[in-house]
């Protein structure tokens, strides 16, 4: 597969490593070579199979309409961009492109999500409250995390009582970690997913373009992850 990977920071680069370890051919464009998505003409995109973003909230949306409007097939690692959703998959619908989104693609939060929701669930009724807690390296431009707001939407689907608060703190360069609290008067219920590296968004990310390469519309992450 020829890969485009947009965004050489500390998670894009990790993935055009992955990426050629998995034998796809890659090539990488960061801010200098594709300020407000110059470097994306229709003739360049068309060189490539599909097209990964690990960029940053206000460059990853001009990215998807460069990119969508030529039919492209593309990944989105970058979060925090989710206000213009409905229309970049309005766009790919119209472009017969593919698009696949998610907040992360690291298998461990895939299942976080689906534990939060049965334990939301188990603890209906029985006086617990939901709270959560993220904690992300200094650099991090979006606030609160991708994660924990999707996080913090399975919970609320499951019947978690009203909008669950998120707490962000930011501190060295921790890789991502959250944690889901229950708390009623009695005891207390954990549920943590720590990132130790990026390897995890990484190779899942990868692995999302490859079942995507082959595929047009629109997907969540959430709902296909299984199937990889
Ligand atoms: N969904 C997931 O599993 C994960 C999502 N992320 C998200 O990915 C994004 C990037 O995160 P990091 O790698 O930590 O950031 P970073 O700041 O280390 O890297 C971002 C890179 O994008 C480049 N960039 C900015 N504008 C660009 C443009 N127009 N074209 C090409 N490159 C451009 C920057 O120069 C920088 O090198 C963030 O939104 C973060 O929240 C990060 C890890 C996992
Ligand atoms: O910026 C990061 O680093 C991460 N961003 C994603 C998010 O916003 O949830 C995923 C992961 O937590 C790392």
């Amino acid at each position: 597969m020829r890969v485009l990977v947009l965004g050489v920071g500390k998670t894009g680069k990790l993935v055009a490593q992955v990426a050629a370890e998995h034998g796809h051919s890659v090539h990488v464009l960061d801010a200098k070579e594709n300020k407000d998505g110059a470097g994306l003409t229709h003739p360049f995109v068309a060189g490539f199979d599909v097209i990964i973003d690990f960029t940053a909230p206000e460059a990853v949306v001009q990215n998807m309409r460069a990119c969508l409007a030529t039919g492209a097939k593309m990944v989105i690692g970058t979060t925090g961009w989710y206000d213009k959703l409905a229309d970049m998959r309005g766009l790919a619908e119209r472009k017969g492109a593919a698009l696949l989104y998610g907040t992360n693609y690291s298998v461990g939060v895939q299942v976080m999500f689906q534990v939060a929701a049965q334990m939301t669930k188990a603890l209906e009724g029985a006086g617990y409250t939901f709270s959560i807690e993220e904690t992300h390296h200094v650099t991090k431009l979006d606030s609160p995390s991708g994660t924990a707001l999707s996080l913090a939407e399975a919970v609320e689907k499951a019947g978690g009582l009203g909008k669950i608060p998120i707490e962000a703190h930011r501190s060295g360069d921790a890789a991502g970690t959250h944690v889901l609290v229950a708390q009623s008067a009695a005891d207390k219920l954990i549920l943590t997913h720590e990132s130790h590296s990026r390897r995890g968004f990484a190779e899942g990310a990868v692995r999302a373009a490859e079942w995507l390469s082959t595929r047009t519309g629109c997907y969540d992450f959430r709902d296909v992850w299984m199937k990889l």
